[in-house]
């Protein structure tokens, strides 16, 4: 097939960064029972003229007008010059965004439309030029991108949106992140109550420092939850699923958070966190029918405008993937 008559679009979930135990290192690809692509997609296609960069979508409007300001356009910066330092020859390609997700919802916004365009990119070279990024390369340049957003780099978003299930950041470059075992019974409801909370924002709140006490909760927490997705123990993981690190101090940007959670646990949930740097809320449920219940719960106090929603989801261990 001629490069110039086709188009390759990708989709990339939605994901639960932290999953309250692991603070910007483990992170959860999620995708709603119903069918809904919660996610980005990007949509690339060669060009005679030049790059150029088309966004649509429920949230399109809520990102910045110019092209340069749109993650997209950096995610193709950066590729076509990892393509030139490999010896490669970009062509000029047409990027469509289509910006399904929420800007600021603790979903994982960014991370959906860094990981579409660059596995949307890797693609269409590996089929229409026979060339493409192996995958750890092609991580690090998600991680670069999610840095230039967000002011540091975590690969919490990132890694389970391309690689799906629940992934491990780990400090060596040449792993980058590993996929531990998850629940995959589990179910998660998604609340997002459509206000918006600049990550940045999230993360200036936190403490530059913080007690013994609090150091070995952190490691006992997260130690016991490896060990127990290790032997798929599943309520002995989620008893521990508890934030010493960022929800105490993030709780104040998020109205009506501590009573739903309160609520919530005191009606039977396995655990309630916020999902990454919020507002989204997550609660995860042991049925279907519980998690629809907690579902309606969720939509009638938990949100605040118009733009939000509830889903119910489960673990998307597939990751971006071409439609
Ligand atoms: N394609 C894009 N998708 C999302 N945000 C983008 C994109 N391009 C540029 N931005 C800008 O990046 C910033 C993203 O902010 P932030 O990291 O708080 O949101 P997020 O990635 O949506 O958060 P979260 O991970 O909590 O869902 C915003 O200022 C937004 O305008
Ligand atoms: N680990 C990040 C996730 C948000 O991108 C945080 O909590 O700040």
């Amino acid at each position: 097939m001629s490069i110039h008559n086709t188009s390759i679009s990708v989709f990339a979930p939605a994901s639960i960064g932290n999953l309250s135990v692991g603070f910007d290192v483990l992170g959860l690809a999620v995708k709603p029972i119903d069918g809904t692509l919660l996610g980005d997609v990007v949509t690339v296609s060669a060009t005679t003229a030049a790059n150029s960069l088309t966004v649509k979508g429920e949230f399109a409007a809520k990102l910045p007008s110019k092209k340069e300001d749109n993650i997209v356009w950096s995610c193709l910066l950066i590729f076509n010059e990892q393509l030139l330092k490999a010896e490669q020859s970009p062509v000029f390609v047409a990027l469509t965004l289509d910006k399904k997700m929420p800007v600021g919802s603790g979903l994982g916004s960014s991370a959906c439309s860094v990981v579409a365009a660059l596995v949307a990119l890797n693609t269409f070279y590996a089929k229409y030029q026979g060339f493409s990024f192996a995958k750890n390369v092609l991580l690090k340049m998600t991680g670069q991108m999610e840095a230039k957003i967000s002011g540091s780099i975590h690969y919490d978003n990132v890694a389970p949106c391309y690689l799906g299930g629940l992934q491990l950041m780990v400090p060596d470059e040449n792993v980058i992140s590993r996929l531990l075992p998850s629940f995959d019974d589990c179910f998660y409801v998604m609340a997002y109550p459509g206000i918006s909370v600049s990550t940045k924002a999230a993360r200036d709140v936190l403490p530059t420092e913080y007690s013994r006490s609090d150091l070995i909760s952190f490691g006992q927490n997260l130690a016991t939850f490896v060990d127990a997705c290790h032997r798929q123990d599943k309520s002995q993981a989620f008893a521990v699923l508890t934030d010493v690190v960022a929800e105490p101090y993030r709780t104040d940007l998020l109205p009506r958070y501590q009573a739903s959670r309160d609520y919530l646990t005191a009606q039977g949930a396995l655990a309630v966190g916020i999902s990454g740097s919020g507002p989204t809320l997550f609660c995860v449920c042991d049925s279907e029918q519980q998690a629809q219940k907690f579902a309606l719960w969720l939509q009638d106090n938990y949100l605040q405008t118009a733009l939000g929603f509830v889903h119910v989801c489960k673990v998307d261990n597939v990751g971006a993937t071409e439609l």
